[in-house]
C-alpha cells in the first residue's frame, strides 16, 4: 500500500489500517537497502560490556569475517573477533537476528565484547574495512524499524522516551507507549472511521441510489462520539507532556531570599553560587528530582528587582518567562528581606506556593500568614515542601487512565481530527455524501499523521533527530 498522501478517493486506498507490523513503508526515506549501519549502542566506556550492533545486508559477511563463523540465529555464541590479518581483538559474545523478525526488520547482528575504549575502537575500525558498512546516524537503527513496519511513529518516540526517562513514573509511560498504547488508540479510531467512509463510498458508487437518512444519521452519530472521544483524550494532553518533560517548579523571590541555597539543598549538591551578594544568580540553573517516582524540575532564577545592571536585567527578564511557563511557582518571602515584596503579577495558569525563607530568622512570636515557613538553615519545613511538591507532581502528572499523548505534535494532530470530525457532523445527514466523506478522509489523514501510517516523510528528521547514536 502507498504510504504516501494519495490523491484518489475511496477508502481501499487508505487499507490496511490495522496491524502495521510487517508492511514496509516504501519509498519513504531511502534510508533502508544498500547500507549497513554500525554504532556502539552502549554508552561510551570503559565499561564491563559494551554493545556494538549492525544492521543491514552485510551482516553475516561481517560475522563471517570477524568471527569467522555464522553461529545460529538468536543463540549467543562465544567466539573471538579477529580483524583482517587474523589478530585477536577480544573474545566476546556473537548473536544474529535475521531480518525481518528483527528490531529493525533487516539481519541485525549484535557484538557483545569487554567495555574497554581500545577494543571499542579497533573493533569499529575493522568494521570500517567492510564493504558497504558505515556508522549510524542518531535514531537510525529505530528509524529503520519504523520505515519496516516494525513500529509506529508513536511506538518509536516511546522507545526514545525509554531511554531518556529519569524516573519510574517516566519510564512506566514510556514503556506504555513504546508497547502500542497510543498506536493502539489511534489506530482503533482510524478503523472505525474507515469502516464508516467505506460505508459511503460504497453509496457515492451507485450515484442512482439514494442513501438512506438513518444510515448517514447512523454514521454521524458515532462520528459524534468520537469526537467526544478525543475531546476527553485531548484533556489529558498536558500530563502526558509534562510527565515526559517533569513537572516545571520555579523558584522566585527578591535578591538573597536564599533561593540558591534551596536549590542546593534540594538537590543535595552544590549547583548554584551563594553569596551574601544580592543579585548573584543571573543565569536560569535547573536540577532534575525524583520525588515519589515523579520527575521534577527545580528552576532557580535571579533575584526579582529594578536594576540598572544590563545582565543582571537579563537574569530577572529570564527568570520571569520561565515563572510564566512553570507549573508550580515557588515565592520565596526572606524572614530577613524588606518587608511586604510582592509577587510580580503575572499571567501564568502556574500553581502558587508562597513560603517564608530564612524562617530561622523569624521571631518567635511571628507569624507567617499561613505560608510555608522554610529555613535552609535548620532544615525547618524541607519535609512540608517535598511532599507539596511529590503532591503536586502526582496530581498534576499521572494519567487519568489510559494512555495520555506526550509531544505537542499528537496534540496538533488530534486536534486536526476533531475539527474535521465535527465538520463532518455539523451539517446533518442532509448534506452531500461527498462531503462528509472528505471530512471523514481529512480526519483519518490527521490521525494518520501521528502514527505514520501516512505522509509524514517530512516529520523523520524531526522525530529521529532526537535519539542517540546506536539506538
Ligand atoms: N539564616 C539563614 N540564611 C540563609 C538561609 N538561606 C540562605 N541564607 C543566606 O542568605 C544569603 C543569600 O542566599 P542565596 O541563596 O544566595 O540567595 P538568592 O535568593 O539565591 O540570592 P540572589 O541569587 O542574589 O537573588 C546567603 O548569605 C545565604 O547563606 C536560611 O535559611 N537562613
Ligand atoms: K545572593
Ligand atoms: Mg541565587
Amino acid at each position: 500500500m502507498a504510504a504516501h498522501g494519495r490523491a484518489g478517493r475511496g477508502a481501499d486506498a487508505e487499507g490496511d489500517v490495522g496491524g502495521h507490523v510487517g508492511r514496509r513503508q516504501e519509498g519513504l526515506t531511502g534510508l533502508s537497502g544498500a547500507d549497513t549501519i554500525c554504532a556502539l549502542s552502549s554508552a561510551p566506556g570503559p565499561a564491563g560490556v559494551a554493545v556494538i550492533r549492525l544492521s543491514g545486508p552485510a551482516c553475516d559477511a561481517v560475522c563471517r569475517g570477524l568471527a569467522r563463523d555464522l553461529p545460529e540465529p538468536r543463540r549467543a555464541a562465544l567466539r573471538t573477533l579477529r580483524d583482517r590479518d587474523g589478530a585477536a581483538i577480544d573474545r566476546g559474545l556473537v548473536l544474529r537476528f535475521p531480518g525481518p523478525g528483527s528490531f529493525t526488520g533487516e539481519d541485525v547482528l549484535e557484538l557483545h565484547v569487554h567495555g574497554g575504549r581500545a577494543i571499542v575502537e579497533d573493533l569499529l575500525a575493522a568494521l570500517g574495512g567492510f564493504e558497504g558498512l558505515r556508522m549510524a546516524e542518531p535514531g537510525e537503527f529505530t528509524r529503520r524499524a519504523f520505515v519496516n513496519g516494525r513500529m509506529d511513529l508513536t511506538e518509536a518516540e516511546g522507545v526514545a522516551d525509554l531511554i531518556a526517562a529519569e524516573t519510574t513514573a517516566q519510564r512506566r509511560a514510556a514503556l506504555d507507549q513504546a508497547g502500542g498504547a497510543l498506536s493502539g488508540l489511534y489506530d482503533g479510531w482510524r478503523t472505525r472511521l474507515l469502516r464508516h467512509l467505506a460505508h459511503l463510498e460504497a453509496w457515492l458508487d451507485f450515484p442512482d441510489e439514494e442513501l438512506p437518512d438513518d444510515v448517514m444519521a447512523g454514521v454521524l452519530e458515532d462520528v459524534a462520539a468520537l469526537a467526544g472521544e478525543i475531546v476527553a483524550h485531548l484533556a489529558d494532553a498536558r500530563r502526558g507532556e509534562r510527565l515526559r518533560r517533569g513537572l516545571q517548579v520555579a523558584i522566585v523571590g527578591p535578591p538573597n531570599a536564599g533561593k540558591s541555597t534551596l536549590l542546593n539543598i534540594l538537590a543535595e549538591r552544590d549547583v548554584a553560587i551563594v553569596s551574601e551578594t544580592p543579585g548573584t544568580t543571573r543565569d536560569v540553573l535547573e536540577v532534575h528530582l525524583d520525588l515519589g517516582g515523579w520527575p521534577v524540575t527545580l528552576i532557580d532564577t535571579a533575584g526579582l528587582r529594578e536594576t540598572e545592571d544590563a545582565v543582571e536585567r537579563e537574569g530577572v527578564r529570564r527568570a520571569a518567562e520561565r515563572m510564566a511557563a512553570a507549573d508550580v511557582v515557588l515565592a520565596l518571602h526572606p524572614a530577613d528581606g524588606a518587608a511586604g515584596f510582592s509577587m510580580p503579577s503575572h499571567e501564568t495558569a502556574a500553581v502558587l506556593i508562597e513560603a517564608v525563607s530564612k524562617a530561622d530568622r523569624l521571631a518567635p512570636d511571628a507569624g507567617a500568614d499561613g505560608r510555608l515557613r522554610l529555613s535552609a538553615a535548620t532544615g525547618q519545613g524541607l519535609p512540608e515542601l517535598l511532599e507539596r511538591l511529590t503532591g503536586l507532581a502526582a496530581e498534576l502528572m499521572a494519567s487519568g487512565g489510559g494512555a495520555a499523548p506526550t509531544r505537542a505534535r499528537h496534540r496538533a494532530g488530534l486536534a486536526d481530527c476533531r475539527s474535521a470530525l465535527e465538520r463532518a457532523v455539523e451539517g446533518g445527514p442532509g448534506r452531500p455524501p461527498e462531503l462528509i466523506a472528505e471530512d471523514l478522509r481529512l480526519a483519518m489523514r490527521a490521525l494518520g499523521r501521528i502514527t505514520g501510517a501516512v505522509d509524514v516523510e517530512d516529520l523523520l528528521d524531526v522525530i529521529f533527530r532526537d535519539f542517540c547514536i546506536g539506538k
